[in-house]
């Protein structure tokens, strides 16, 4: 036991209720327009008692003290807990419409400080099933992976390759004689790398391999595999299966490789809704768009861009309450030491996080039902506008997992070194999502991917062709190099289509240039890429610009003044801290002046002062019981130094006294006896 622990159990932090009392707004009101309405704030508080109230959920030794091997063995411990609970208590009053909503991926963080060895089959085995195979095969599979019964993972990417899944070197040999696929590894590199779930846990799991029939190659097709047997889990003949050993994050997710000798699988067990090979190896293609098989992909990157706001909306809460809690230097002789909160580097630090975690949320929503509605037109055969969801969900998720890694990293500093302690939780948020920028199609790589579809937009706007919504603005900008500036958040969001139009237009311009001396398309496109970049995130910054400050006004149109007030504001801060990091693009594709940046500037600071005394209520509706905040330092009750001093107790090396390195090690090396 330490020597000062006080036990100040079921008191308040007298600053953090003065916070809450100094907030001018229903904080309950927000949390309903968060949730999309007070129904669903009921029904998720509800799943929440449920899965929460027993308590299943707590760890005796924190996660993070625990050693690899027994670190998983826990989480899938608690994945089975949490499953049962889910099975047999939520879904049974929601029913199936719950599976894979928001809110159990929100309630499952108090299980796991990390991630579940689960999440894939979840987040991509389901997903791939329900998007990638037939009714029949549907029918065969699907009853199982949602019971649970079988469980499987996501297994793309190889050694050798990630990005380029065309380059992806495992086979699936059809074999008409026995009606099977032979898989197989030619070489170390064509081994699969990094499927979650896949190293211990998975019995099944989705392989996307190269498909050779009748002595053809068709290139990447998705197949079910069985790798382990049900009863025992040893993998199968021909099945080289283990985890791929420590990593930066996504300790307890137990990433796996895969190889095959020759291991065979029955034909039907090629997802065939897309593509199929018939009895005697004949190849039909059915589909009507060429990369739909990569459909679990786009599915994921929608998913993910709500996912890092929850993840954000976390971190902010934690750091805003800390703030509140922390008292830090002495500006003023005299005075007592302020909350660090009142300092407005601290307030410039945590509010753009707040404001974004909205941003993100609201345009992850809204992508969603972009998404569901090409998914309804994709069903009556029409695919036309599957490239514009692709090249919104590529650069959305690319940019919104970016910032809200920055986003939390920010956090962590702005709670100084104790943000820096596990039990902070916001270490474990980071490294989380930090992976985000890289798994599901890497930064770079996806702005590349929407920069395609901008330079052929605007090769359509200089034809006079129709345009798809997203890109129209394109249109105007042919006309209307510099917009003309209007500080008002419709003027801002403007500007910032006149930059990403203007930044499109400079990089086809460098394109053709070089072209010109003789380049071939592939290598003036090569020379361009910083620039197509920067264009493609210009363009997706404009997409949140927008859809934020659009959803603010229609989300809020019956709100109370005082939420319509506070949101706006959140809103306001959101654009004008984006144009004071984006002037020059402004001075450049704008009549924006000096002027008007002095006079912003002024307007940003004004705004962190009218939001200040707001902030904990703001950060309060996001309504994150502490056992999904998982945090020393965020916890509601504030009691930030007795939690740290509590969960250090906890550590395994405090169960003893003298640890036995002094006997073995120290004390022969101090008295030279070693
Ligand atoms: C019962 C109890 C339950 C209880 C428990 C409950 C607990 C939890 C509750 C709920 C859980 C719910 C889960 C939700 C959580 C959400 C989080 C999810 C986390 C999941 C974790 C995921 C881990 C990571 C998984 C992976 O990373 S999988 C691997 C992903 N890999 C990639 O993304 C690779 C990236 N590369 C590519 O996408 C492509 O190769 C490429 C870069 C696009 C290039 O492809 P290719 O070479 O083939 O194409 P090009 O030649 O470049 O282009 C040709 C044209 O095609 C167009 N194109 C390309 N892609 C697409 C596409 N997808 N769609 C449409 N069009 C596409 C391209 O633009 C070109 O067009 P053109 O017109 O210009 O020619
Ligand atoms: C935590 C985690 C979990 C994962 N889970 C899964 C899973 O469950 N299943 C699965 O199949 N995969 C999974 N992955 C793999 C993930 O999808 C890939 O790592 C990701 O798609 C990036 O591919 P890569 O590793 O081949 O990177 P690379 O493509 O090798 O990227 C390396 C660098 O090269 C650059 N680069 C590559 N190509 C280009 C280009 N054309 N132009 C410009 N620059 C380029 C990139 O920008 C990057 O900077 C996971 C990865 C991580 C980190």
């Amino acid at each position: 036991m330490a020597a000062h622990t006080i036990s100040t159990a079921g008191t308040v932090n007298e600053d953090l209720a003065k916070e809450r009392a100094k907030c001018n707004f229903n904080i309950e009101e927000v949390t309903n327009l968060l949730d999309g309405g007070k129904e669903n704030t009921i029904k998720r508080k509800n799943i929440e008692n449920i899965s929460l109230d027993s308590g299943a959920h707590i760890d005796k030794i924190p996660e993070e003290c625990l050693g690899p091997k027994e670190r998983y063995e826990n989480a899938v411990r608690k994945s089975c807990v949490y499953a049962k609970i889910v099975r047999d208590e939520v879904l049974t009053m929601t029913g199936m419409e719950s599976f894979g909503s928001p809110v159990l991926r929100r309630t499952s963080d108090a299980f796991f400080k990390e991630i579940s060895p689960f999440l894939l089959h979840l987040g991509m085995f389901v997903p791939t099933i329900m998007g990638q195979a037939t009714p029949e095969q549907q029918a065969q599979w699907l009853p199982r992976a949602l019971n649970m019964e079988i469980l499987g993972t996501y297994a793309q990417t190889e050694l050798g390759h990630g990005t380029f899944i065309r380059g992806l070197e495992t086979t699936a040999t059809y074999d008409p004689e026995t009606e099977e696929f032979i898989f197989h590894s030619p070489t170390l590199t064509a081994y699969k790398w990094w499927g979650g779930g896949l190293g211990k846990t998975v019995n099944y799991c989705i392989v996307v391999a190269q498909l050779y029939t009748k002595g053809v190659c068709y290139g990447t097709h998705p197949f079910l595999v069985q790798i382990r047997d049900e009863d025992t889990h040893m993998p199968l003949p021909g099945v080289f299966v283990g985890e791929v050993g420590p990593r930066m994050g996504f300790h307890t997710a137990d990433n796996g490789y895969l190889g095959f000798d020759h291991h065979r699988v029955p034909r039907m067990n090629m997802l065939m809704k897309n593509a199929q090979v018939l009895k005697d190896g004949t190849y039909v293609k059915s589909a009507k768009h060429g990369k739909l098989s990569y459909g679990t992909m786009v599915f994921v990157r929608v998913e993910l861009v709500y996912e890092v706001a929850f993840n954000l909306a976390k971190a902010v809460t934690i750091a805003t309450r800390y703030s509140a809690v922390r008292r830090q230097c002495q500006p003023r002789p005299d005075q007592p030491e302020p909350q660090i909160l009142d300092y407005v580097t601290q307030q410039h630090k945590l509010f753009i996080g707040i404001a974004t975690a909205h941003a993100l949320q609201f345009t992850g929503y809204w992508l969603w039902d972009t998404f569901a509605r090409v998914i309804g037109e994709m069903k009556e055969g029409k695919t036309d506008t599957l490239p514009e969801l692709h090249a919104l969900a590529s650069c959305l998720k690319a940019v919104s997992t970016s910032d809200a890694a920055s986003l939390i990293e920010q956090c962590r500093f702005a709670c100084g070194g104790h943000g820096y302690m596990a039990s902070s939780n916001l270490p474990a948020l980071y490294t989380f999502v930090t992976a985000t920028r890289t798994y599901e199609g890497d930064y770079t790589v996806l702005l590349l991917q929407t920069a395609r579809y901008l330079i052929k937009a605007w090769e359509q706007a200089e034809e006079g062709k129709a345009m798809t919504p997203t890109v129209s603005y394109l249109v105007h900008s042919a006309y209307n190099r510099k917009a003309k500036w209007d500080n008002s958040c419709e003027g801002i969001t403007r500007a910032f289509y006149a930059v990403a139009a203007g930044k499109i237009e400079a990089s086809v311009n460098s394109i053709r240039r070089r072209m010109k001396t003789g380049l071939s398309f592939e290598d003036a496109w090569e020379l361009t890429t910083v620039q197509l970049v920067a264009a493609a995130e210009a363009h997706c910054r404009a997409v949140i610009s927008d859809t934020y400050w659009k959803e603010t006004e229609r989300m809020t149109s019956s709100s109370s003044a005082a939420v319509r007030s506070v949101m706006r504001q959140l809103n306001e801060l959101f654009l004008v801290y984006w144009v004071l990091e984006r002037t020059g693009d402004l001075l450049m594709y704008s009549t924006i002046s000096g002027k008007d940046i002095i006079e912003l500037q002024q307007r940003y600071e004004e705004l962190l002062s009218q939001l200040r005394p707001n902030a904990v209520g703001l950060v309060e509706a996001f309504d994150f019981r502490d056992e999904i905040l998982n945090s020393t330092l965020g916890a509601y009750d504030g009691r930030v130094y007795e939690r740290l001093m509590e969960e250090a107790l906890k550590s395994p090396l405090n169960a003893e006294p003298v640890n036995q390195s002094f006997h073995q090690h120290l004390k022969p090396f101090m008295q030279g006896k070693l």
